[in-house]
């Protein structure tokens, strides 16, 4: 007679057994919400993948990136994108680790040779938030930014942010404000700024909701490529992971990312250009796109949108990004 624990395992599950060694090793970075991003995706490859539901199956290991050790200058003045990523891609190539989990947003387009995006986890809320300080109004739904004094200083490193804030409020401020989340509460609660703009997935997954004070809709505040959604990457001659890893892709998630990296590529700004990326399905099953380009100041700002079939994600998305940098002023992505 068999029993549950003579059954023959799934054939996911014993393929992937014999598969190789554990533990299988999984780089992250070292935030608060970086882990709790690696832990949601062993949740899921667990669930996914039962025989890995050993306690001895993964090894996380934090890695430091360049991102990480630069906290109080601009990203942007230090140069180059993917500053968070490069010590991951480069412990993953010398296979230090297996796998690695990343905030699709601060992961650059183009992967390095020998490293894929090998799936993106479901999508958590794409949008942006307004934390409040004291001394700031009452939220007014029908007015996101109302709430906010006449010639408030406003914490943001995001460019994305700050043109879009500025081209709404003209009167206010903005100073950078990097740092982890946390980080960057506690110095709005000390009145150091008068308000923050954090994505709302971040304040979600770490248990801060009560932090947005106002949830900004995506008219208002086009969210960045691939805010909200988690990426794992992995070696592309890794052919085992990368079929275990695509059990797990969210296709929705999937659709969107690509439409939203293909409008970053096409795009290609540079580390200072203001560009926001967003997409979403339709009930029916169609994809809408909105693409932004500005300036820093809030001067310009262009926005468009493109709809099509979700298996046309990317050249939706490369359409687009043609598009808005066709009927751009050039120097915006000098
Ligand atoms: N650049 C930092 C970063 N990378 C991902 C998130 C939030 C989570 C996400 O967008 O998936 C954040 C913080 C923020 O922008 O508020």
């Amino acid at each position: 007679m068999s029993s549950a624990t003579s059954a023959p395992p799934a054939p996911q599950a014993a393929k992937h057994s014999r598969m190789r060694a554990l533990p299988l090793r999984v780089g992250t970075r070292a935030s608060p919400l970086a882990l709790w991003q690696t832990r949601h995706f062993l949740e899921i490859i667990t669930g996914f993948c039962p025989v890995l539901r050993g306690v001895n199956a993964f090894e996380e290991h934090a890695i430091a990136t360049t991102g990480d050790l630069v906290q109080n200058r601009r990203l942007a003045e230090i140069g180059g994108k993917g500053l968070f990523a490069k010590e991951i891609h480069e412990a993953l190539l010398d296979r230090r680790v297996d796998f690695a989990v990343h905030s699709l947003k601060d992961l650059e387009t183009e992967m390095p040779a020998g490293i894929v995006l090998a799936c993106t986890l479901r999508r958590e809320d794409a949008r942006d938030a307004l934390v409040l300080g004291p001394g700031c109004g009452t939220p007014d739904p029908a007015d996101p930014y109302a709430c906010l004094p006449a010639g408030a200083v406003v914490g943001s490193s995001s460019l994305r942010r700050q043109s879009q804030l500025l081209a709404a409020r003209p009167d206010l401020k903005v100073v950078t404000l990097r740092g982890n989340v946390q980080t960057r509460l506690d110095r709005v609660a000390r009145g150091e700024v008068t308000a923050t703009l954090l994505a709302l997935a971040g304040l979600r997954r770490l248990g801060l909701e009560d932090r947005a004070a106002v949830v900004l809709p995506p008219e208002a505040m086009v969210p960045a490529a691939g805010q909200g959604i988690v990426g794992i990457t992995t070696r592309a001659d890794d052919v085992e992971l990368r079929e275990l890893l695509s059990g797990i892709e969210d296709r929705e998630a999937a659709a969107v990312s690509k439409a939203e990296r293909a409008l970053l590529a096409a795009l290609d700004g540079s580390c200072r250009t203001p560009i926001g990326g967003h997409a979403r399905l339709l009930p029916d099953g169609t994809l809408r796109l909105t693409g932004l380009v500005a300036r820093e100041d809030g001067s310009f700002l262009l926005k468009r949108e493109i709809e099509g079939a979700a298996e046309d994600a990317a050249r939706l998305g490369t359409t687009l990004g043609e598009e808005l940098r066709a009927d751009s002023p050039a120097d915006i992505f000098g």
